[in-house]
């Protein structure tokens, strides 16, 4: 709280207002829970827990033997609710991609379950698994790569039809997808074009397009503006931003940076190899971090206000991210962490409210996976 006869800057006042409306949804998500048994009033539309991929590390050529394995995501969890937006940040390697991949069953996991409004979709196959996969889509990466380079516009936003022609009929198509075009602020006569012809963000709104074509209720974005100039990446976030209000869409958006998933975020997971380290609403992580990793990424976030940049302490990691197929015992991050002690190594921390903030009414009180949590 800023102090009597201290100076207020327009920032402090930004954050008590968030602080003041992070605890009056909290309460609202208490009744809630209280009332019907779950935060938002309704199932979480994913609940994802101990999801784990491992990949094998093989030696020799003809005769293949496993000596080890990769092990990219290591036992994640979260939910996402209905209209929400689930931020996933991390840093090159961490698992954001193969948590993605497994979200839109473009990858088996090893272990863990994936409920879709319920229902275990790792299980399904056949048309059971086809329906699920219609509503849940993804966004992908780059828009250089991800688009056939041979196909049109429209052949590239019309193609989910053709595997699911339930939705479209094909005397609909072309109808739907300039309206498609048009919903992504693109001009339907662009339809007969072809990749090349469009820009960075141009390409990324034809991605877009091409991920709404089924009307799915869940889009997984992979680092959607990662690969664009940084003037466009605020148009494609406010794009997507207005397409979650018009379509009742719940994302979960992946980025390397907390700085790019903090407009777009109701709440954001911090990953690192493989694990969740810590996971809360955005003022829970931006104001009130407890882990000491995404403490260590905040502190490189750059600041705008000069006053607020001055009393920052800037947090330097040592070394580098330990290799996912030997990743060290207990706490993955202790490696590079300034409190680790014994206990890390030998106790993995468990993704919970730390003790020392249990029951009180603080923002601090949000699942964090590090023995040593504090604000
Ligand atoms: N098919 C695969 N076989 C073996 N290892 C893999 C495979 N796919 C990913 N990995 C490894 O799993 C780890 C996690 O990769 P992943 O792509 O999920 O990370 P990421 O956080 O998305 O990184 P980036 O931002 O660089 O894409 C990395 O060490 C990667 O090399």
């Amino acid at each position: 709280m800023p102090q009597q006869g201290k100076h207020v800057s327009k920032d402090d006042l930004k954050r008590e207002g968030r602080i003041a409306e992070h605890l009056l949804h909290k309460a609202q998500a208490e009744n809630d829970y209280a009332e019907n048994g779950s935060a938002s009033g309704h199932e979480p539309l994913l609940q994802v827990r101990g999801l784990t991929k491992h990949y094998p590390l093989t030696q020799g050529v003809l005769v293949k033997k496993q000596i080890g394995s990769v092990k990219a995501v290591d036992g994640v969890d979260f939910d996402l609710g209905q209209g929400e937006t689930l931020g996933i940040v991390g840093e090159s390697g961490c698992g954001k991609s193969t948590v993605a991949k497994m979200l839109v069953n473009l990858e088996r996991p090893t272990a863990g379950v994936i409920k879709y409004k319920g229902e275990d979709i790792t299980t399904l196959s056949g048309r059971a698994l086809k329906a699920v996969r219609r509503n849940i889509q993804m966004v992908f990466q780059d828009p250089y790569t991800s688009l056939n380079p041979r196909m049109t516009v429209g052949d590239i936003i019309g193609e989910p039809y053709e595997i699911h022609p339930e939705v479209a009929p094909k005397g609909d198509r072309r109808k739907k997808v300039q309206d498609l075009l048009d919903v992504v602020g693109l001009n339907p006569e662009y339809i007969n074009r072809y990749p090349h012809q469009f820009s960075g963000g141009q390409r990324q709104r034809i991605g877009i397009a091409r991920g709404l074509a089924l009307r799915p209720e869940v889009i997984v974005a992979d680092e959607p503006v990662s690969a664009l100039d940084v003037s466009v990446q605020a148009q494609v976030i406010n794009l997507l931003d207005r397409l979650q209000n018009e379509f009742d869409l719940s994302y979960v958006f992946i980025a390397h940076d907390l700085s790019i998933v903090r407009h777009i975020s109701d709440r954001v997971g911090v990953m690192y190899l493989g694990r969740i380290a810590e996971i809360g609403s955005d003022a829970e992580i931006y104001d009130y971090p407890t882990h000491p990793y995404t403490q260590a990424l905040l502190s490189a976030v750059p600041v705008p206000d000069p006053e607020a940049r001055e009393g920052r302490e800037r947090i330097l990691l040592s070394g580098d991210v330990p290799s996912p197929a030997n990743p060290p015992s207990g706490c993955h991050f202790r490696t590079r962490c300034w409190k680790a002690q014994q206990r890390c190594a030998d106790e993995e921390p468990v993704l919970a409210v730390p003790e020392v903030f249990r029951g009180g009414d603080t923002p601090a009180s949000h699942p964090s996976a590090c023995h040593f949590a504090e604000v």
